[in-house]
């Protein structure tokens, strides 16, 4: 939050929200009845946070009082603040997949559940699109080593987590080769997990994301056309993280969180600095730098999409 501004005076009301999941990947959303405030708009379970009640209390008290469940196991999601006219809103959004009891209306609240592709058919209140993006992603982001060869890496793919973003980084590999690689890849990867980082044109062409460098994020004038897929971004702190918002990018990436071996004396942020500057983001913001699969408890708690690197799942650096 600045310290100064609207914000400083304007009421900040934190909310725990909890996006129930079923196996099938749909989620629960119910719509905010006749007489409460932005009565229609379509949300995800949740309240305000009581005097006293950690959020984890509120969450299973919520879901207890709206929808009569009892909820078994959660994890952080995603924290985000959305400024609406009257007042400022914390939303501590937790991922439920463990839950007993049939969720009911018990707030005359109608209940939907609706797979990720079809909630865009709802009106969702304004602030919770990056929740959205939250539940899209998944949780690892892979990174390719520098000088990996094209054989080496097509020969690795199996034996890497199939449910991950992975990111073709190849710094000094031409354009033409690149290319190549790419598309080699794509028959043997999902597109829509993969990224590249040449021109944005070859992501559309492929239908694969985008990762734009802390630099680029500051030389573009708006967010690529074009690039079908998944854009992200390699932020440093606030400003790349705002800009990255301001951008309209789905997510960024933040570090580094602990020393890494190629860059064992670079200065660190600790988790609770990189869980502030990610509350303030307002976008899904992976963790980078010595982190791997074995964090990623630490990096949910934190508030963190996941986890991105490239020693914990390619080894070496
Ligand atoms: N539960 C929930 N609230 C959301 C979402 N998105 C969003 O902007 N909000 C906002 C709307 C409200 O201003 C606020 C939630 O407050 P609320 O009035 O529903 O709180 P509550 O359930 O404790 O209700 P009440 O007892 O005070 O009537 O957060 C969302 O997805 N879920
Ligand atoms: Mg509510």
């Amino acid at each position: 939050m600045p310290s100064t501004g609207p914000d400083s005076v304007r009421k900040l009301v934190r909310i725990a929200v909890g996006v129930l999941r079923r196996a099938n990947g749909d989620v629960l959303i119910a719509q905010r009845p006749d007489g409460k405030e932005a009565a229609g708009w379509w949300e995800f379970p949740g309240g305000k946070i009581e005097a006293g009640e950690s959020v984890e209390q509120a969450l299973h008290r919520e879901l207890r009082e709206e929808l009569g469940i009892q909820l078994q196991s959660a994890r952080r999601l995603i924290v985000l603040r959305h400024a609406y006219p009257d007042k400022t809103v914390e939303l501590d959004t937790w991922l439920v997949e463990r839950w007993q009891g049939d969720p009911q209306s018990l707030e005359d609240q109608a209940l939907a559940w609706s797979s990720l592709g079809r909630l865009g058919d709802y009106r969702l209140l304004p602030a919770d699109g990056p929740i959205l993006n939250a539940l899209r992603l998944p949780s690892q982001y892979l990174i390719t080593p520098p000088d990996i060869s094209a054989d080496e890496l097509v020969r690795r793919l199996p034996a890497l987590p199939t449910d991950a973003l992975l990111r073709l980084r190849l710094p000094r590999l031409a354009d033409v080769g690149y290319r190549r690689l790419a598309g080699q890849v794509a028959e043997c990867w999902a597109v829509e997990r993969l990224v590249l980082d040449r021109d944005p044109a070859l992501s559309a062409a492929l239908g694969a994301g985008w990762h734009a460098s802390e630099a680029a994020l500051f030389e573009l004038a708006q967010r690529p056309s074009g690039a079908s897929g998944r854009m992200l971004g390699s932020c440093h702190g606030a400003k790349s993280l705002a800009r990255a918002r301001e951008l309209g990018f789905d997510a960024a990436v933040l570090g580094p969180v602990r020393p890494t071996p190629s860059h064992p004396s670079a200065p660190t942020l600790d988790w609770s600095a990189f869980g502030a500057l990610a509350a303030d983001a307002g976008l899904p913001v992976y963790a980078i730098g010595g982190v791997g699969p074995s964090q990623l408890a630490v990096a949910w708690q934190a508030g963190a999409q996941g986890v991105a690197g490239i020693s914990a799942w390619f080894g070496g650096e």
